[in-house]
């Protein structure tokens, strides 16, 4: 599979993993930290708005938008437009997904994941090394489920969600669309939307959500 990774920052780099793991190729990383387009080492390399003069250069490519941040991420996928057959769901090759689970276009899975039966992700969401997703969950779209955390079951994830790093979600919880649960919380009630709750057993903070939350 020939792929395109927009975003050059850490994340991109574990995504070339899974890449890498399944033996497939970056042809190239498009970067608004670059002015022009070129061409080395065997990749292409240029500004964001180069997607659709690539699409026209080179058949058989898909994209994945290699940014943790939800909010940019989805700026980049409004801004792109790009039709959803364009997106490529990248899983690496040591994560367990239930045969059951579905998960969609532009979406990665990361290293020593678990996904497990009837759980549903949605478009352009991110489940991080290591983390379980147990069954029936509900992950939506622009979601970030960080390394080592655990959504239990039949956990609803609505649009945006950042779940901070070895946080844990139990059973029949709905976390809130943009909202942020601090890395090693312990969730043991619905979150609202748009808020940011964190500790054992995980309390809301008074503030609400800030442009940025530590990805
Ligand atoms: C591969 C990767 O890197 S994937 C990305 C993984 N990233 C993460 O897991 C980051 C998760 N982010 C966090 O946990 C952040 O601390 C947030 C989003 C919860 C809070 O960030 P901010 O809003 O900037 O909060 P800030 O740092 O100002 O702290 C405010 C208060 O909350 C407390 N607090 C912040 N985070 C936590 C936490 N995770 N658990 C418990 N308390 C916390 C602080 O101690 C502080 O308490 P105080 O008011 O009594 O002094």
């Amino acid at each position: 599979m020939k792929i395109v990774i927009i975003g050059q920052g850490g994340h991109s780099k574990v995504i070339n993993d899974i890449i890498l793991s399944f033996e497939g190729k970056v042809i190239a990383y498009l970067d608004d930290k670059y002015e022009a387009f070129f061409y080395q080492n065997d990749q292409y390399f240029g500004p964001i708005s180069s997607a659709k003069y690539i699409i026209s250069k080179i058949k058989n490519i898909k994209f994945v938008i290699g940014i943790g941040d939800n909010k940019v991420r989805k700026s980049i996928y409004e801004r792109l437009a790009l039709p959803t057959e364009f997106y490529a769901t990248l899983i690496h090759k040591s994560a367990i997904i239930s045969q059951s689970a579905s998960i969609e276009s532009g979406s990665v899975i990361m290293a020593r994941t678990v996904v497990n039966a009837n759980t549903r992700i949605g478009k352009h969401s991110i489940i991080n090394t290591g983390s379980i997703v147990e069954h029936d969950n509900r992950i939506s779209n622009f979601v970030h489920i960080s390394p080592n955390a655990t959504l239990t079951g039949s956990v609803t994830i609505n649009e945006g969600v950042h779940i901070g790093a070895g946080a844990t979600v139990i059973p029949n919880v709905s976390i809130g669309e943009w909202s942020v649960i601090g890395a090693g919380a312990a969730v043991i009630t619905d979150i609202p939307a748009y808020r940011t709750a964190v500790g054992v057993p995980a309390k809301l903070k008074i503030k609400n959500v800030t442009e940025d939350v530590g990805v």
